[in-house]
C-alpha cells in the first residue's frame, strides 16, 4: 500500500550536491541529491535540566545541534537541511550553530511543535519540492556520521520493497518486560533493536503517515512507528553503536569524550599523511 516509485539502486553514484569534492567526483552531471535532512531540534530539554535548552550547548567545541548538521552538509546524497527549532529561537540558532561553519547545504527552518512527532510533522511539511527522501534526525545525536547516514541512505534506495529504514542497534542487553520493576517476562533478545536516528523514509510516505496518525489520535516515540501502522515496510540498518542521544547532562560525558578523539584520530592520520587534511 505504501510501496514508492521503484529507483535504481544506481542513482546514488552520481548525486553531487553543491559540495565540491563530491562535484569533482561525479565529473561532470550533477543530479540533484535526492534526500532533505530534517534535523529536530524544538524540544525543551527538560531531563537535561538547562534554562535554554540543549541543542545551543557547548561541546567539544561546538553547539550541540552543529555536530549533526556538520555530519548532514558532507553528504552528497544530502542536498536540503531542515532545522526544526521554536519560531523564537532561529536567529540564536542561526548566529550560534550555522553562520559561523562554512557548511555548504542549504539551510531553512521550520518551527517546532508541541511534541517530538509534531515537530518532525513540521519538518516534513517544509521540505522543498523535489526532494524524494527526507532523513528525520535527532538534533540530540551529535555522533552520527556522514558514513552512517549514506549508507543508511543507500540501503533505502537500493531496495524498491522498503517503505523507510531505521538506523539503530541489535540489543546486547538482556531485556525483561516489566509490571513496576516486578520481572513479568525475558523475551528473546534476537527480536530486538534499540531505534536511533536517522530515520529515513518518502517524503510521500512520511506525509501520509502523519495525517492518519493524527486522524487516529497516535503519539510514537519515533517516526517509523507511523509508518510501521499503516502497513509499511521499514528496514533496520545497523549504525555505529556510539550514535547516542543526548538527554541527561550525564550524557555530555562519553559524548564529549568520543568527539574528542574522533578530532585527535583525525589529526594523527592527517599529521601521518594517512589521510587529507580535513575540516574538522
Ligand atoms: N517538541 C519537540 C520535542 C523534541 N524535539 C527534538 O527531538 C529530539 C529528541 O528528543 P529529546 O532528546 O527527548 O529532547 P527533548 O524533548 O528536548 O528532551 P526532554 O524530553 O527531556 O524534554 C531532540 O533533538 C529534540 O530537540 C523536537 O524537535 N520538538
Ligand atoms: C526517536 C528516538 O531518538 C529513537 O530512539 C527516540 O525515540 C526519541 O526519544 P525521546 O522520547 O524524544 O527521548
Amino acid at each position: 500500500m505504501m510501496a514508492r516509485d521503484e529507483v535504481s539502486s544506481s542513482v546514488f553514484a552520481g548525486f553531487a550536491g553543491q559540495h565540491a569534492a563530491c562535484a569533482s567526483a561525479s565529473g561532470g552531471a550533477v543530479p540533484m541529491p535526492p534526500v532533505c535532512a530534517v534535523i529536530v531540534a524544538g524540544g525543551c530539554g527538560s531531563r537535561f535540566g538547562n534554562p535554554g535548552g540543549k541543542q545551543l550547548v557547548n561541546v567539544a567545541g561546538r553547539p550541540l545541534v552543529a555536530w549533526s548538521i556538520m555530519a548532514f552538509d558532507r553528504s552528497c546524497l544530502v542536498g536540503h537541511i531542515v532545522v526544526v527549532c521554536p519560531a523564537e529561537k532561529r536567529a540564536e540558532m542561526r548566529r550560534l550553530a550555522i553562520d559561523p561553519f562554512d557548511f555548504k547545504t542549504p539551510i531553512t527552518f521550520a518551527d517546532a511543535g508541541e511534541t517530538r512527532q509534531d515537530s518532525t510533522a513540521s519538518g516534513i511539511d517544509a521540505v522543498p519540492m523535489g526532494f524524494e527522501y527526507a532523513a528525520i534526525h535527532d538534533g540530540a545525536r551529535p555522533l552520527i556520521t556522514t558514513g552512517a547516514i549514506d549508507h543508511a541512505i543507500q540501503v533505502l534506495l537500493a531496495d524498491c520493497s522498503l517503505d523507510g529504514v531505521v538506523c539503530g542497534q541489535p540489543a546486547i542487553d538482556t531485556l525483561k518486560i516489566v509490571d513496576g520493576e516486578r520481572i513479568v517476562e525475558t523475551p528473546p533478545r534476537s527480536m530486538y533493536w534499540a531505534a536511533q536516528t536517522p530515520q529515513i523514509f518518502s517524503v510521500e510516505v512520511m506525509r501520509r503517515a502523519h495525517a492518519a496518525a493524527v486522524a487516529e489520535g497516535f503519539v510514537g516515540t519515533d517516526d517509523a512507528s507511523l509508518v510501521e501502522r499503516m502497513g509499511g515496510v521499514v528496514q533496520c540498518v545497523a549504525s555505529p553503536r556510539d550514535n547516542l542521544k543526548v538527554t541527561v547532562p550525564e550524557d555530555l560525558r562519553p559524548v564529549t569524550a568520543i568527539l574528542l578523539g574522533r578530532m585527535s584520530d583525525a589529526e594523527s592520520a592527517q599529521d601521518t599523511g594517512v589521510m587529507p587534511r580535513v575540516q574538522l
